[in-house]
């Protein structure tokens, strides 16, 4: 909203001079006064007179009606019907594409100034067939960025889920598509009215546009252009308000676009400056010397509507090299914001709050990026959940394999190619030269998923960070990829992260685990000694929410608060069984409960003693 206030109040300052330009005083702008051609400024006249003795301000500002007010009628009747046509074209196709798409393509055969000549002919010049010449002259474009837009959110399953459940097309396209299309048309937006105004004040000064002695800025122009020797500021007046116009209200449909999309809403960087100019004066941290990732009090910061939120907080963890690191904890709690952070990956409404995260002898969370770009897919490197979305569907899967190698290594491409190949190998995927030709839509969800994990290992990453890979996968290939995890990893020496839901699957692939509840780790150490015995109650009630033999899961009650609702002190408390008002009394630290052992509950002394006392 703060990016909209600066553009907002400048148009809305142009707008309201030009609506109230009746009620401000001036001098009347086409009263002529020859005996003060040309002249400075002087008294009532504070930007002097033009070559006619016009007041040069009175003609801006009255000149700014005309203008703006061809501009925006002009831009907005284009807007709308391109719009719905754009709509109905891309959402129709057949009949209704050729006659609202197709058909503007005849538009965009004739030269603008002809077009605007032929109707200047047949209806006389004036401020009506301006707005009639430029409407129809931008409406081509309103529905071919339109229609475009609608294609590709046709094949989005948030629109196919709504087709699903059987909502008629005008309410799909109003209510789900044209919301997801509103930012380039608002950008287009913009463009049409700077465009109208440039062409407005274009064909005035061709004489096709409004009609003299009425003030318009092209008219202006085209009066000074006459005495541009003797009087040049009567040229940069009318052009200095063009510029400003045009800047201004580009800088406002940025803005609106912007607003209108809730997944972007400000534009903060990623790092403070004092973090940008000091990257390498931060102490690192001494973590074990094999130790591949050491992450420290990591916390990010996320801009919403609603304020800034901390969706990660405090986040502290090892990785060791040839070791399997799962991060578990239900949806929401900050897995993947945590895995985004590292591979500097966060949206430009996130940043970096706190913490520290050393690969090796680099900070990671204040590297420029140009150094996380050579870090990311070389020395790290990440699986993501669903490899269709990941994987290009327009390359073969050869080519990407090889394009991940070349976009580090400086060798020639039949030797990326020859390296691809041993690594499709090296995945599990037979018949490697055939599959490396074939397009991502020909083979199945598990074969994608070991072309992605080629990928990922393309430049021998020393971490290898996997955000849900099997979960779109079914059992049996997620049973394949988890062993090929575990061979490569046991093979390359390769720390791994792996983000899943399932202890089932911490049990078969992870060597340790961190328990993530509502952006903080709850509770980490060994698979064996957590799952044997855990310290958190968070982590006692998702082991017992997992189904076993004959005895039926245990819910937890309530559900993750969202990050502008976490409590203050344990965030587990409000659905705690054992929580006592300390508990809540404030924010509580991750303590050490032994060797490689970390829990963050005020009570985790008294509950570990009860529960030897009675066996389980
Ligand atoms: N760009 C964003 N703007 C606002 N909130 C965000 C943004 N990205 C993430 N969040 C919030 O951060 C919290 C953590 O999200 P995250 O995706 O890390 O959870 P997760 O544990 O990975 O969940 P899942 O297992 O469902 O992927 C969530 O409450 C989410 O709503």
């Amino acid at each position: 909203m703060k990016r909209l206030l600066i553009p907002g109040t400048l148009v809305a300052l142009i707008l309201l001079a030009a609506l109230a330009a009746p009620l401000l005083g001036l001098p009347d702008p086409v009263r002529q006064d020859i005996a003060h051609r040309l002249a400075g400024p002087m008294e009532g006249s504070p930007l002097g007179r033009d070559e006619f003795g016009r007041d040069v301000f009175s003609r801006l500002i009255w000149g700014a009606r005309t203008s703006l007010g061809v501009a925006f009628a002009s831009a907005l009747i284009a807007g709308v019907i391109g719009t719905a046509f754009g709509l109905i074209g891309g959402w129709f196709r057949g009949l209704g594409e050729l006659l609202t798409v197709r058909s503007m393509d005849v538009i965009l055969c004739f030269p603008p100034v002809l077009l605007a000549l032929l109707v200047v002919t047949l209806m006389g010049p004036g401020a009506g067939t301006l707005i009639l010449v430029l409407s129809v002259l931008y409406l081509p474009g309103f529905a071919r960025v339109t229609y475009a837009e609608v294609l590709s959110a046709r094949s989005h399953d948030y629109v196919e889920a709504v087709r699903a459940l059987g909502a008629p097309a005008p309410r799909i396209l109003l209510r789900t598509v044209l919301p997801n299309v509103a930012g380039p048309v608002l950008v287009q937006l913009s463009l049409a009215v700077a465009s109208a105004v440039v062409l407005e004040s274009g064909l005035s000064f061709l004489g096709l546009g409004v009609v003299p002695p009425a003030p318009s800025w092209g008219l202006m122009i085209r009066g000074a252009r006459a005495t541009m020797e003797q009087a040049p500021m009567l040229l940069f007046w009318p052009c200095a308000v063009l510029t400003l116009t045009i800047l201004a209200m580009n800088l406002l449909c940025d803005a609106l676009r912007d607003a209108v999309d809730p997944r972007t809403g400000g534009t903060r960087s990623r790092l403070r400056a004092r973090d940008r100019l000091l990257p390498g004066l931060l102490p690192a941290a001494k973590p074990a010397p094999d130790t591949v990732l050491a992450v420290r009090g990591l916390t990010v910061e996320i801009d919403t509507p609603r304020g800034p939120i901390r969706p990660v907080q405090d986040v502290s963890f090892d990785v060791r090299a040839g070791e399997t690191l799962a991060i578990v904890g239900e949806s929401g709690s900050g897995k993947s914001v945590t895995t985004t952070a590292l591979m500097g990956l966060l949206p430009s409404v996130a940043r970096i709050a706190a913490g520290e995260a050393w690969l090796g002898g680099t900070e990671l969370l204040r590297l420029p990026e140009e150094g996380m770009r050579r870090l990311r897919g070389g020395a790290m490197s990440m699986v993501f959940q669903d490899p269709m979305s990941s994987l290009n569907p327009v390359h073969r899967t050869g080519d990407q394999v090889a394009e991940a190698i070349l976009a580090h290594r400086p060798i020639s491409r039949a030797e990326a190619w020859r390296q691809a190949e041993a690594l499709f190998r090296r995945v599990g995927i037979a018949d490697p030269e055939r599959r490396m030709r074939a397009f991502p839509h020909e083979m199945s969800g598990g074969m994608k998923q070991r072309v992605m994990i080629a990928m990922a290992l393309a430049n021998r990453p020393k971490l290898l960070i996997c955000d849900e890979p099997t979960t779109a996968l079914d059992v049996t290939v997620q049973a394949q990829i988890l062993d090929l995890l575990a061979e490569l990893r046991r093979d390359t020496g390769t720390a791994i992260i792996f983000i899943t839901h399932s202890l089932g699957v911490v049990a078969e692939i992870a060597d340790r685990v961190a328990v993530m509840y509502a952006g903080q780790i709850v509770e980490q150490g060994s698979v064996a000694e957590v799952f044997q015995a855990p310290l958190h109650p968070y982590t006692r009630a998702l082991l017992a929410a997992v189904p076993e033999g004959d005895t039926p899961p245990a819910g937890i009650p309530g559900i993750v608060p969202p990050p502008h609702a976490f409590p203050e002190g344990c965030r587990f408390a409000p659905r705690c069984a054992h929580a006592r008002p300390k508990c809540s009394a404030g924010a509580l630290p991750l303590e050490e409960a032994g060797p490689g052992r970390d829990v963050r509950c005020a009570r985790w002394q008294e509950l570990a003693c009860r529960s030897e006392e009675v066996p389980a």
